[in-house]
């Protein structure tokens, strides 16, 4: 196997190691000196208008930034992954979500096989169902249309779905709802359920393994309640369950066989391939609660929008490749300034869900402590990202961001167009939001200087506390307005953000060993939660302690 280039024996590590060593941005006077600064740094990708300019980036950072994408391959890699090359090698898979969303009559060969092909033909089938659903011809056992789709699943089978849901909520057909059952805590089915009309209800169970027990266990859960309630309300009589789950139940897997032995026929099923990461399959099969919901017309429009940053990603030199370029620039503030955290922060209400997408996204994929070859990483990887919407998070945690002193790199992102438009007397209400979004970035960048302060009439004794450092570096992201296309292309820009941190710290962005000790443990504690004494003692001092206290309450 080939070893990854460890990025910190690289010249271009050195380098800007170098200029990292007493760094002291000054934002202030990058932009007095310099009315070419912000035309520089601003780029476009497909619709994205993206300004890089309150970075802590000039021209030597950059050069080293770019040549260090040099230096680990960058470009090599991004071939590779296009390819279908194994690159998830923990794995031994070729990593495709690139061709989910390759336009159809396009071919991809991976092992003699057209993957592209296969795409295009689930896709269709996804949307014959889709539009079967939203015409009324799909009913359910009772001869009802369907009003809302209950989408099990969790992790990469839920927050993809969930948050493009959200996000298009403007594109949905009227009369239609979605609704997301993920946890395990009974509590998310039961009130997902609450006052739900079995007989207009679609459930799609999704899950790529078809084995987690979470959503095995939902849909154990949401199959027993929707016959019961239908038989509750002689909706179907005795020996009528099979068609009912037939009419109420479809699936979304990699394994249709597991689907069969669930109890969906395997023709209400849609398939899609081991080298889709869960992470990276909302644009897949996964994506069908979205299909039903805006129609195929509008779920071909995202898989555009996919793609516009997928052939950018893969074609724009370096210097001018937008996922390239903020990925290069996270490693900066993580590697050479110590941040630990990268917060998003979408000025649109409909991406509130966002930050909880790009949190498996972004942490799920580089969240790693060995390297691809096997060996430890050789600097810190996977920054902690989260978020909350403007201007909501104005008024929670921008104080950290603002005067704490955790350097906080951030995103900011916005559309141009409300979905919403709305005025409050003499003002448009979007733009009283964009002012704010405007204004943050300004305020982080450029800070206010204690002369300032004073200048404004503050006593002395109060104007250390009311002085903002400046210097934070943020990113802006607008577009024209949130449409699908426009959500595909900012899904696709973080995949490749990820992308090439992982590339940088020589990580396999594909795998999720991590997560599986705890899924493993909690399988093995099963007997003692539920009472077995020498499973119980068996625990170590802690767990047992915590057990005992759970059964002595519950149990009494
Ligand atoms: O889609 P499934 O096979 O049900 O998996 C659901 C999720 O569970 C796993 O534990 C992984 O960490 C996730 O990457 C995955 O998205």
């Amino acid at each position: 196997m080939q070893s990854p280039v460890d990025a910190t024996t690289t010249e271009a590590w050195g380098r800007l190691s170098a200029l990292a060593h007493d760094y002291r941005p000054d934002l202030r006077t990058w932009f007095a000196e310099d009315p070419g600064r912000t035309e520089r740094l601003t780029h476009t990708a497909g619709d994205l208008f993206v300004d890089l300019s309150k970075n802590w980036i000039d021209g030597s950072v950059q050069e080293a930034l770019v040549d260090l994408a040099d230096q680990v391959h960058l470009t090599d890699r991004i071939d590779a992954m296009f390819r279908g090359d194994r690159i998830n090698v923990t794995e031994d898979r070729s990593v495709l979500h690139t061709a989910l969303r390759k336009p159809a009559g396009h071919s991809l060969v991976v092992d003699g096989k057209d993957v592209v092909a296969d795409v295009h033909a689930e896709l269709e089938k996804m949307y014959a169902f889709a539009r079967r659903v939203r015409s009324g011809e799909w009913r359910g056992v009772t001869g009802k249309t369907i009003r809302t789709i209950v989408n099990i699943g969790i992790g990469g089978s839920d927050l993809g779905p969930v948050m493009a849901y959200e996000a298009l909520k403007p594109y949905g057909q009227l009369g239609l709802e979605c609704r997301f059952i993920s946890n395990i805590d009974p509590t998310d089915a039961a009130e997902k359920t609450f006052l739900l009309d079995p007989e207009t209800t679609l459930v799609i169970v999704a899950s790529k393994t078809f084995t987690t027990l979470e959503t095995l266990t939902n849909a154990r859960i949401v199959k027993s309640w929707l016959l019961t309630s239908l038989r509750d309300r002689g909706a179907i009589v005795e020996g009528q369950e099979n068609e009912a789950v037939a009419k109420h139940f479809v699936a979304v897997s990699t394994a249709l066989d597991k689907v069969a032995a669930f109890g969906i026929d395997p023709a209400n099923a849609f398939g899609f391939w081991e080298w889709v990461g869960g992470r990276y399959s909302v644009d897949s099969a996964v994506g069908t609660s979205l299909a039903v919901y805006i129609g195929p017309d509008n779920f071909e429009a995202f898989l555009a929008g996919f793609h516009v940053m997928d052939e950018h990603f893969r074609t724009a030199p370096i210097e001018e490749n937008v996922p390239a370029l903020m990925g290069l620039l996270n490693v900066w503030y993580n590697n050479f300034h110590g941040a630990q955290s990268h917060a998003v922060l979408p000025y649109a209400q409909y991406l509130h869900r966002f930050a909880a997408y790009l949190q498996q996204l972004t942490m799920e994929s580089n969240g790693k402590s060995v390297r691809w070859d096997g060996t430890p990483v050789t600097t810190d990887t996977g920054e902690i990202f989260w978020g909350e919407p403007g201007t909501n998070g104005q008024h929670a945690f921008y104080q950290l961001i603002h005067q704490g002193t955790r350097l906080i790199p951030a995103d900011f992102i916005a559309v141009a167009n409300p979905a919403n438009p709305t005025r409050d007397g003499e003002n448009d209400v979007h733009e009283l939001f964009l002012g704010n979004f405007f204004a943050q970035t300004k305020a982080l960048a450029f800070g206010r200087t204690a002369d300032e302060v004073r200048a404004e009439g503050v006593r002395e004794e109060l104007v250390s506390a009311r002085v903002f450092a400046g210097n934070k570096p943020t990113t802006s992201i607008m577009a024209p307005e949130l449409s699908p296309s426009v959500l595909g292309q900012l899904i696709a820009l973080y995949e490749h953000i990820t992308f090439t941190q992982g590339v940088v710290w020589g990580i396999d962005s594909f795998d999720q060993w991590g997560v599986e000790l705890g899924k493993a443990m909690a399988k093995d504690l099963t007997p003692a939660v539920s009472g077995d004494e020498a499973a119980i003692e068996a625990q170590d001092q802690s767990t047992k302690a915590l057990i005992r206290y759970y059964r002595a309450e519950r149990h009494g």
